[in-house]
């Protein structure tokens, strides 16, 4: 397993399991506790997602304000582009960006920690995105920064206006956002 902190954002990791493959296909572990917890993503996962999404569609960008969550994203089907958003006032990196295009093929996984915002792009025809959580859902502490706020200006790899559901279009600009001290 590959651990990659990133160049811009350190505290947020490109993760390469280490994949097996033969004349049937392949073979991972998608997470081993004690392997990832001497990798520094030592904190108890409580809760896993799925998402199925559409060639086009944006989630995001999220977090959760009270009991934040760290995250640990893998597609299991398709192609996504994820992008976390440091979005700690305090942080010399807030208001930054990052992301990495994770897929079936390249197996590879981003863990993203508290204090960041996260969202995706769907890049295939249809993505299935499995990921965990250090920490429940709780609606009423979840925040939404907004996906084209030029004050952060991701590059999305998107051919047309994405896909969003009626919460991430009225996600608040970077400037009106309640984020972290
Ligand atoms: C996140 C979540 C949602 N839900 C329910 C609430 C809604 O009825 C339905 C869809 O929720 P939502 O539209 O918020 O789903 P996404 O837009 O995929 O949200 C996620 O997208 C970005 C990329 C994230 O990183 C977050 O984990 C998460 O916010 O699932 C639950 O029951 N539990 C949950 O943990």
């Amino acid at each position: 397993m590959i651990v990659t902190p990133d160049d811009k954002l350190p505290d947020v990791l490109k993760i390469e399991p280490r994949v097996f493959g033969d004349s049937r296909g392949f073979f991972f572990e998608v997470f081993q506790q004690e392997r990832y917890s001497s990798s520094g993503l030592s904190q108890a996962f409580v809760q896993d997602n799925v998402s199925r999404s559409s060639r086009g569609t944006l989630r995001g960008l999220h977090f959760q304000l009270v009991r934040p969550q760290a995250k640990l994203i893998q597609v299991i089907r398709g192609e996504i582009f994820d992008v976390a958003v440091d979005v700690r006032k305090s942080s010399p990196t807030f208001g930054q960006w990052t992301g990495y295009r994770l897929s079936d093929v390249n197996h590879h996984q981003l863990y993203i920690p508290a204090g960041f915002a996260h969202g995706f792009c769907v890049i295939s025809e249809t993505a299935d995105v499995l990921y965990k959580c250090t920490d429940y859902y709780f609606p009423q502490h979840e925040r939404c920064l907004l996906w084209n706020d030029p004050a952060v200006g991701i590059a999305w790899p998107l051919e047309d206006f994405p896909i969003l559901s009626a919460k991430d279009q009225q996600g608040q600009t970077l400037a009106n956002l309640e984020s972290f001290d």
